[in-house]
């Protein structure tokens, strides 16, 4: 099961993520209360080892915006939520990142259908942390997908049964007083790969 976790900000909240086996760490750059600098990215990501994706995360920036952000935070990936037409990912092919598409359940669910490389099947709301109905989705997405929206420690192991998703992403519900948990972190890794 791969495993995403968002909404990073303070060095040690990362040592945590890849000490507990994520496979992915994110880095907000839209408007967030979870929001980074590009510089800032930059420098949380330059501790992170080579097999773990560092992602940006965009949502509504025009794709020369996303590029050079993308390219001062020095991320491997980056992460467009919501409406972004199918040319802002024509855009930025040639970025040499990985794209991931993040949408909610209404779009297009087939990853791949805009040239990125992961999609993220997420809630209306992203980063809300309101879980949503993922019994709806089971069998209509397909490819690399992951799960997002409201997951947490207690809630994963159903909503993967439910969804049947090949990863999960969360953010709020690793959180405590809105601070990303190390306890939270590595209780949620383990628990959607089953322990
Ligand atoms: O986290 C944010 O504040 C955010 C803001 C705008 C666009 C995307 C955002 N987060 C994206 C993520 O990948 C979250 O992990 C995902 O939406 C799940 O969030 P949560 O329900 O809080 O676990």
């Amino acid at each position: 099961m791969y495993v995403k976790i968002c909404g990073l900000r303070e060095a040690g909240q990362v040592d945590a993520a890849v000490e507990a086996g994520a496979d992915a760490v994110g880095f907000v750059l839209t408007a967030s209360k979870r929001q980074v600098t590009p510089h800032e990215a930059r420098v949380l990501g330059e501790a992170v080892p080579p097999g773990v994706l560092t992602v940006a995360v965009f949502a509504g920036e025009a794709p020369e915006v996303v590029r050079a952000m993308a390219a001062e935070a020095g991320v491997r990936a980056v992460q467009l939520h919501g409406d972004h037409p199918h040319g802002d990912f024509l855009a930025l092919a040639d970025l040499g990142v990985t794209l991931v598409r993040a949408v909610a359940s209404h779009a297009n669910l087939r990853c791949g259908a805009y040239g990125e490389e992961l999609l993220i099947v997420d809630a209306p709301k992203p980063g809300s942390g309101e879980p949503w109905d993922w019994s709806g989705v089971r069998g209509r997405p397909s490819g690399k997908w992951m799960l997002a929206g409201g997951l947490d420690a207690g809630n994963v192991r159903r909503a993967i049964t439910e969804a049947q998703p090949w990863g999960v992403d969360v953010s709020s519900g690793v959180e405590r007083d809105g601070r990303k948990d190390p306890d939270l972190i590595r209780e949620f890794v383990a628990a959607a790969r089953g322990g």
